[in-house]
């Protein structure tokens, strides 16, 4: 499979009047191929944003190497911009255009049929809601038609920083459906989230980072295999006694209110077998699989939570309205001084 995306060794230190230095990536590592819908997991502040606005040329790296199908990011990305979508900085819309308005005059600006209109209002499900003003639409409507911009120039990547934040479990349901059309169209996609779970559902991959570090990273099932212990739930009518035969076995055992969870077995004959030997019934025996959330937590040291929501911003005139950007820089209080 070939290389959509390399960073090798991304440093980033943002330096600010209020708190000084801060490192936000610390020779970050990173490798998404054709065809992979790509999560990028990590808790706030962990340096998701950071590396893909320094991906994109939206803030200057300090060091590392990096490439987008091929041409080295972000000094050549003109080359291959065409063929990249990207949603990292939320799009301002106008709330008294319609969505369909919006896109044509995004088409025109960029050169795009406006034939093309239709099609990624069709396929972001906002066919029938096109000629609606934006204004009426939800957030994830919101999320969809900026995912539709992104997707004018029919893009072969598309890199989006949290687009399930705020959203309510219907409208992350209509991202997630959408991602998994773009990504079986041919789309490879690349979405940052601390939602673990959207994660485990849609990506096929998974880098995580925390720190500014890479801790893990490749197929969603790999990652969660290096962090299985074998454990199994195991209901029996004689706990107690259970317990200690299969601690006698050399498997470590809690009582959870009369539920054993054993570690330890590679197989579940094991514990049938012992217990049954014995006279031991076993009346349920379930695996304890790993999930993203628990290896997010082990790698992170982060238990993942919900943000405030980072939003497609209301309508707005250029300068005014209550929105704040999507990436917020601070820029109030922290400006940058120096890349
Ligand atoms: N423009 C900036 N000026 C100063 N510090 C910044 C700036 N942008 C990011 N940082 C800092 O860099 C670190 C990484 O931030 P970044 O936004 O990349 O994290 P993130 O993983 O995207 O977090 P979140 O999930 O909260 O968006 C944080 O400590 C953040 O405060």
């Amino acid at each position: 499979m070939s290389a959509v995306i390399e960073i090798e060794g991304l440093r980033k230190t943002f330096h600010t009047l209020r708190q000084g230095r801060r490192v936000a990536v610390d020779g970050f590592d990173m490798l998404v191929e054709a065809g992979q819908v790509h999560g990028f997991l990590g808790p706030n502040g962990s340096g998701k944003t950071t590396t893909l606005r320094a991906l994109l040329g939206l803030v200057s790296a300090d060091g590392g190497r990096m490439s987008v199908l091929g041409s080295p990011a972000p000094e050549k990305l003109a080359r291959v911009a065409g063929r990249v979508g990207a949603i990292v900085e939320s799009p301002q819309f106008f709330g008294n255009f319609t969505g369909h308005r919006t896109l044509r005059l995004l088409a025109l600006a960029g050169g795009v049929p406006t034939g093309r209109v239709d099609e990624v209002l069709e396929q972001v499900g906002l066919r029938d809601r096109g000629h609606d003003r934006v204004k009426g639409y939800s957030l994830g409507m919101r999320q969809r038609l900026a995912v539709a911009s992104a997707l004018l120039k029919d893009p072969e990547l598309l890199i989006l920083d949290e687009p399930a934040n705020g959203l309510d479990p219907g409208g992350i349901r209509e991202m997630r459906d959408l991602m998994r059309s773009l990504a079986d169209a041919g789309v490879t996609v690349l979405v940052s989230s601390h939602i673990l779970a959207e994660i485990q559902l849609i990506c096929d991959h998974v880098t995580i980072i925390s720190r500014g570090r890479r801790v893990a990273a490749g197929r969603v099932e790999e990652v969660l295999a290096g962090y299985d212990q074998h454990e199994w739930q195991v209901r029996v009518a004689e706990p107690a006694r259970a317990a200690e035969l299969l601690a006698a076995a050399g498997l470590s055992v809690t009582d959870h209110d009369g539920l054993l969870v054993v570690a330890g077995a590679e197989e579940p004959e094991l514990i049938s077998r012992t217990l049954g030997e014995q006279g031991v019934w076993v009346r349920e025996l379930t695996p304890i699989r790993p999930d993203l959330e628990s290896v997010f937590l082990e790698l992170t040291g982060t238990a993942p939570h919900p943000t405030l929501p980072r939003q497609v911003g209301e309508a707005a005139l250029p300068g005014e309205g209550p929105d704040a950007p999507m990436i917020d820089l601070d820029v109030t209080a922290d400006r940058e001084v120096s890349a």
